[in-house]
């Protein structure tokens, strides 16, 4: 009665590296991350920066509408929605691999209603992703694309939690809200829309709208990352003096554009414009409010297509009512759209766009495009380049990422009783500078291994530290630095539990720990140490480790049981402290054998433990 051990193969096409779609709860398999060994050596070449996978979503039967398939659902297909409007190239690209339902304005009981429904929803801006669209999804929610940069919109902790990658598009529109940026300033700074209107009222004010001019003035940027830098080119190019702030972007990065990074306070005391360029997070949250406003030149001009939120409205107004800010012009508000008798948006001193900074057609179609590639490799379990909330690595790691996975389902099962887990020391033994070596991905795939085979929680990267904080179990992570080359990422990888009664007590270091390592040799992980003991099999399969008397036979003895019983043997290893005296034997087998076969195993004299272990 031989049953097919649990890991299924994804296919890895061209280079992408495949994560295993998790079946459902009940038949789950391990995740594995398979890469062909062309792929590696190509992943290897490239080192592309790319994010961990995230547990592609299983794809369950639809039941909502979807106008991807000719007639409703369509079964076996993931289910995407698609909640605010998206470009028609991204949405082809969609219809091909899901059910896409297009659902557009959906009211917040709308949108908790269908989403247990969907594996994936795409939204902008528009559309609030808060902790209740995780709960009401019921565990079916598996990646949120963000058609666009900012992600405030999204509760990156409640996805986390509920495993769910969120992926946004973070290039394909920076052009275009830097246009927006310069489009802005340029109105505002020549009155272009209170003109606009006044003459379409039937008034010619040619003294009332004098503007000023661009050139030699100082235009302080904050946030000085992707739009921030293409709003500074183009300022540049209208013969501005360009400065900005931004406590993480590199001088020389700025430099090689002709910007001087400076501080806060000289940005405020020193622009005549400032433009806003930083994502909105609690430490960017009214980043312009009553004191930083003191601190500007009078008659500064502001400039916002970041967030709304970064701007204390209220003080903006006293401010501008003060004259210290002179003019506004704003594409974002703390609250969309914003009220109709908002004094802010009603300012004769305050041009306002709703919210357009990304809303070119160009911009628009390459967003679409990104975010559908993005959920797409995502539902596939590749790994996503945009991921939000799950650690980047590098491609090379693949292997390890397999590695860590098994030697963290392996230790697992050697524990006598399958829980009680509080304390795991993960140690990397490599060549590379600590600073060189992200394990944030080996460590949540440790995770994952050490938890799965005792809990029905699903832990993929998105939720794994989450997991183990929550179930109580501590993991520490340390490094062993290796002379030698940092061309290999990791040399070994080691797992120990500590304060735990094995059930294969040889498991057990001379310290106390369950012990076990691991290696990758040609892009196939092996284990190669058990306890005291050097072993060394490759992880495919089930294992049998047994403890024996280190004689002649042994092997065969074993071998023949195993035969007999039509169990095919992939691999053997036989690690002994001492010649003759206890040898610890390590047996890959591609089928489980059946409990009367494990019995005979036991059975043999010589054999004084042992134990079967799925991978
Ligand atoms: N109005 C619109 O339609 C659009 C708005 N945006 C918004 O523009 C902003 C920037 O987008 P990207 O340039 O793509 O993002 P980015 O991540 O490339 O750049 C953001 C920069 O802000 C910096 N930053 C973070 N905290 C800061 C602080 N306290 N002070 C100064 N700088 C700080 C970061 O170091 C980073 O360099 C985001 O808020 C995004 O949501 C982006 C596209 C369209
Ligand atoms: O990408 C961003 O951050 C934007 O603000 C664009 O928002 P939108 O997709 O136009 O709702």
């Amino acid at each position: 009665m031989a049953a097919p051990h649990p890991t299924t193969t994804a296919a890895a096409t061209h280079h992408h590296l495949a994560l295993q779609s998790p079946t459902p709860a009940q038949h789950r398999a391990p995740s594995v991350l398979r890469l062909p060994h062309h792929a590696q050596q190509q992943a290897r070449a490239q080192r592309a920066r790319i994010s961990a996978p995230v547990a592609a979503a299983a794809p369950a039967a639809s039941t909502a509408s979807t106008d991807g398939a000719a007639s409703g659902a369509v079964t076996g297909k993931p289910t995407v929605l698609v909640a605010e409007k998206l470009g028609a190239a991204g949405l082809a690209l969609l219809k091909e691999f899901a059910n896409v339902d297009c659902s557009y304005g959906l009211s917040p009981e709308e949108l908790r209603a269908k989403i247990s429904l969907c594996d994936a929803l795409i939204v902008r801006s528009g559309t609030k992703v808060g902790r209740d669209v995780f709960e009401a999804s019921g565990g079916r929610l598996r990646v949120v694309g963000r058609a666009g940069v900012g992600i405030d919109n999204v509760d990156l902790a409640a996805a986390t939690e509920h495993g769910c990658l969120v992926v946004n598009a973070p290039t394909a529109n920076t052009v275009a809200a830097a246009e927006h940026g310069i489009a802005l300033l340029t109105a505002m700074a020549r009155n272009i829309s209170q003109a606009d209107a006044s003459l379409k009222a039937g008034k010619w004010q040619r003294n009332k709208y004098v503007g000023v001019s661009l050139v030699g003035k100082t235009l302080a940027i904050l946030g000085f990352g992707k739009v921030g830098s293409e709003v500074a080119r183009r300022a540049k190019g209208l013969g501005m003096h360009v400065i900005a702030h931004d406590p993480y972007a590199s001088a020389d990065r700025a430099r090689a554009i002709g910007v001087e990074l400076v501080s806060m306070e000289e940005a405020m005391q020193t622009a005549d414009f400032i433009s806003l360029h930083m994502p909105l997070t609690p430490a960017t949250n009214k980043m312009l409010n009553d004191e930083t406003f003191a601190k500007m030149k009078k008659g500064v001009r502001i400039i916002n297509v970041a967030r709304g939120g970064v701007i204390d409205e209220d003080a903006l107004v006293r401010a501008l009512d003060a004259g210290i800010v002179a003019q506004a012009a704003l594409d974002v508000f703390t609250k969309e759209p914003p009220a109709p008798d908002s004094k802010l948006v009603l300012h004769e001193n305050v041009t306002v766009t709703p919210h357009l900074g990304a809303s070119t057609v160009e911009a628009q179609e390459g967003v679409a495009i990104e975010i559908a590639e993005a959920v797409i490799g995502a539902l596939k379990g590749e790994l996503a380049a945009s991921a939000v909330n799950a650690p980047m690595v590098p491609a090379e790691l693949a292997p390890f990422v397999v590695l860590a996975e098994k030697l963290g389902r392996l230790a697992v099962q050697l524990v006598a009783g399958g829980g009680g887990i509080k304390s795991v020391k993960v140690t990397y033994a490599s060549a590379r500078a600590p600073d060189d070596l992200d394990t944030r991905l080996l460590r949540a795939m440790i995770t994952k291994g050490l938890i799965e085979p005792i809990s029905s929680v699903f832990v993929n990267l998105v939720n794994a530290d989450f997991t183990a904080k929550q179930r109580g179990v501590r993991i520490t992570e340390e490094r062993i630095l290796l002379d030698g080359s940092p061309e290999t990422p990791i040399d070994y990888i080691q797992v120990q539990i500590a304060n735990v009664e094995s059930k294969f007590p040889s498991a057990v270091s001379e310290s106390g720990e369950i012990t076990v390592e691991g290696r990758v040799k040609d892009g196939i992980p092996h284990l190669t140490k058990v306890g005291a003991f050097q072993v060394d099999v490759s992880l495919e399969g089930s294992l049998i480790l047994c403890r024996q008397v280190d004689q002649p036979g042994m092997i065969g003895s074993v071998g023949s049981v195993l035969g007999e019983e039509n169990v095919n043997v992939s691999f053997m290893s036989v690690g002994r402290i001492a010649p003759r005296k206890h040898a610890v034997m390590a047996i890959g087998v591609d089928e489980e054998p059946c409990k009367s076969t494990l019995t005979k195993i036991g059975e043999i004299p010589a054999i004084e433990e042992f134990v079967f272990l799925k991978l």
